[in-house]
């Protein structure tokens, strides 16, 4: 495991300094978010002092993932239970996120780069810029190569969109590279990361991005987008009727 207590702001001034970067990773069920988070904390956790927040609806168990995996010191990394509706808790009500992040900034100072990680969910999901600096849309070449061009505000608007497991493609009858091609064209040219856990090169660039971004965080060059709100959806209860209706940010009961 890596030594995580010299941060690379080791040398800074004591008390309160500048916060942590925030970084959302959202996607579809499966698609490699808590992969790719223990794939930053593999890469980075030597040279900066990371944090991880997982969101899952009933369990922790995200967070019993990344812990597991020896990939940061066990501590670093917590858990919130957003009870019936993921998205609430990334988006529209983000107190509990908030918490977390800042307990987590204050516990272990300084920290570099948080990664915040949403409950898997559909295609809608999209974090508040007030939670986040900047986020990741993770999709997977498993789930077809029509679906970048889908769009939904996650794929067309998320800081950089990472489409995963790209050592899968063969096997699922996926050309990447047109996938990557149709993802830039919703996107208008905005970043997009073609990974696989396989391939150096991608996990590479990955890496670069995350430097590249706290670099123009800590420089003020950064300014949070909204991808925009998540489409209208529904959730069902565990009886299979309807319990939540999203609509345009807002939440109603049934
Ligand atoms: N082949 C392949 N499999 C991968 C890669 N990255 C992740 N996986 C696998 O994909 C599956 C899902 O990965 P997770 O990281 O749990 O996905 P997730 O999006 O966090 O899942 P939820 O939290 O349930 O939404 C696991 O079996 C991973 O081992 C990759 O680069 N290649």
């Amino acid at each position: 495991m890596p030594d995580l207590h010299l941060p690379s702001t080791a040398g800074s001034p004591p008390g309160p300094g500048p916060r942590a970067l925030r970084l959302g990773v959202a996607g579809p069920v499966g698609t490699g978010k808590s992969s790719l988070i223990a794939m930053v904390c593999r890469e980075l956790g030597h040279e900066l002092s990371l944090a991880v927040i997982t969101n899952d609806i009933y369990t922790d168990e995200d967070a019993r993932f990344l812990r597991s995996a020896g990939v940061l010191d066990p501590e670093r990394i917590r858990a919130v239970e957003t009870g019936a509706c993921p998205h609430t808790a990334i988006r529209d009500d983000i107190s509990q996120n908030l918490l977390a992040v800042e307990d987590l900034e204050r516990d272990f100072a300084p920290v570099d780069v948080v990664l915040v990680e949403s409950g898997g969910d559909n295609l809608t999901a999209t974090f508040s810029p007030a939670l986040v600096d900047a986020q990741f849309f993770v999709l997977d070449v498993a789930g077809g190569g029509d679906v970048a061009r889908k769009g939904g505000p996650g794929i067309a608007r998320a800081d950089v969109l990472v489409v995963n497991k790209t050592d899968l493609a063969p096997h699922v009858g996926v050309d990447v590279a047109q996938m990557v091609h149709d993802a830039e064209h919703a996107r208008d040219g905005r970043t997009v990361i073609a990974l696989s856990r396989t391939d150096p090169a991608s996990v590479a660039q990955l890496r670069g991005w995350v430097l590249a971004t706290l670099e123009r965080f800590r420089s003020g060059g950064l300014v949070p987008a909204d991808p925009g709100p998540m489409a209208p959806h529904v959730h069902a209860g565990a009886d299979g009727a309807v319990q939540h209706l999203h609509a345009g940010g807002l939440l109603h009961s049934h």
